[in-house]
């Protein structure tokens, strides 16, 4: 993997060479600072530690009792479904994986009318055991499948922390289950139990996504220049300090779409408090140059777009065409009209002064998307450290799971008083 800061030199906001000069000896403290929580498994840092602390073989022990499955439906909302929805999304497998993160009843129907349920195994994942929409999608699906006629709790993998309602739902009932480590928040959790299971279900290789995870851990250093993942995190936190307050994430991969998802929530949840933070945006190469370049080249110069492809691809080749002003086309081939996108697609936002970083990874497969995972949460750890935010807690995410809570009277929450309080200005139409 690597990270390419060239085109966020001398741009609008914009990077020097001794900007990043200065910001390395910070770097270096900060390295300091997640080397010693990674030493005592502090709270949050513990995750940069999963590629070594993570047992693939107790993964499989829990999911190899299932026979090889036509489906998984993953249950699990936020850090409890991206890393999973990541992994399958990107990698090919004749299992096919679905994930319920929200309550929308038209689409958990739908989805429950398509799913073979006697041929899918339901993978239920909350680190809290508390959260409603998980909860109450779980306790749908169990009925979908007692009406069917299958057996829920042959069919169903729990993954939970050590104590709450899941816990003791798989206790009851004698469910496969796996734990979600300490000192792991969920958006930092792809490369544990949490993220692997989906995996392991597919038959992907989960030691070689581990392994990718090491070669992430193995290059954390004291000097952005030596560390791909620092380089990417304090370039953007650098850049958030001159005025880029979004983030554009756009990968030139279509198996790539989800990653922009989770990396969106990493980002957002990590590291917007205290009025500081940088907005995700997400955004697919080469679709959306047709439709949100635009803005990000000719917009408020508030913006920084990271540009993220697989050096290798599969080939599919253009067939040649004697139609006059396409024939430049034939004899090329899909990927290398892709990559001539996305350099494209730099140039042009160089050349309007927008900050912009290239991030390769080798090829979209196990060992480079365990890489890329690590690195990018490896990056916003270190955004974290150079900002001085709490980059592993998320008390306003809190603050609107309790006022829904106790909206729908699941216990005494002061914040759920405030939605009476909502003033209007309601313009009726007819
Ligand atoms: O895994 P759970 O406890 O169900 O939590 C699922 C999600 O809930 C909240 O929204 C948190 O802000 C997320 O960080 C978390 O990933």
């Amino acid at each position: 993997m690597n990270v390419d800061l060239g085109n966020a030199l001398e741009t609008t906001p914009g990077l020097t060479e001794e900007t990043l000069e200065r910001l390395d000896d910070r770097v270096a403290d900060a390295h300091d600072r997640i080397a010693s929580g990674m030493a005592d498994d502090e709270f949050g840092y513990a995750a940069l530690n999963l590629p070594e602390t993570t047992d693939p073989a107790a993964i499989r022990e829990a999911t190899d009792r299932f026979d090889r499955p036509e489906a998984v439906l993953t249950v699990g909302i936020g850090g409890s479904a991206l890393g999973a929805a990541t992994l399958a999304n990107a990698l090919e497998s004749d299992v096919d994986a679905y994930f319920l993160d929200n309550v929308d009843p038209d689409a958990v129907a739908s989805l429950l009318d398509d799913l073979p349920l006697d041929e899918t195994v339901v993978n239920v994942v909350s680190k809290s055991g508390t959260t409603a929409e998980t909860l109450a999608n779980f306790l749908v699906v169990r009925e979908a499948m007692a009406e069917a006629g299958v057996d829920w709790t042959e069919r169903t993998l729990v993954t939970t922390g050590k104590e709450g309602n899941l816990r003791a739902l798989a206790d009851d009932h004698d469910l496969p289950a796996l734990d979600v480590p300490d000192g792991v928040p969920g958006r930092f959790s792809a490369l544990s139990t949490v993220g692997l299971a989906v995996p392991a279900l597919q038959g992907h290789d989960i030691e070689a996504i581990l392994a990718g995870g090491s070669d992430g851990m193995a290059s954390l250093s004291g000097s952005l220049f030596e560390t791909p993942a620092y380089a990417y995190g304090a370039a953007t936190y650098a850049l958030a300090e001159r005025g880029a307050l979004t983030n554009a994430v756009m990968p030139y991969a279509e198996s790539l779409e989800t990653f922009a998802e989770w990396f969106a929530q990493l980002w957002a949840e990590s590291l917007g408090k205290d009025g500081l933070g940088q907005t995700p945006a997400r955004a697919l190469g080469a679709t959306d140059q047709h439709s949100q370049l635009q803005l990000y080249r000719a917009g408020p110069p508030d913006k920084l777009v990271s540009l993220i492809r697989p050096t290798e691809r599969a080939e599919t080749a253009i067939p040649e065409t004697d139609l006059d002003g396409l024939a430049y086309l034939g004899g090329s081939s899909l990927g290398d009209l892709l990559d001539a996108e996305f350099e494209a697609t730099e140039a042009s936002l160089a050349a309007a002064d927008v900050p912009n970083l290239r991030i390769e990874i080798d090829r979209v497969d196990e060992r480079s998307l365990g890489e890329l995972l690590y690195a990018m949460e490896a990056a916003c750890v270190l955004y974290g450290e150079l900002a001085s935010v709490s980059t592993f807690t998320q008390p306003a995410v809190e603050w609107g799971k309790k006022a829904a809570r106790g909206l729908l009277g699941g216990g005494d929450f002061p914040e759920a008083d405030a939605v009476a309080d909502k003033r209007e200005l309601r313009i009726d139409g007819s």
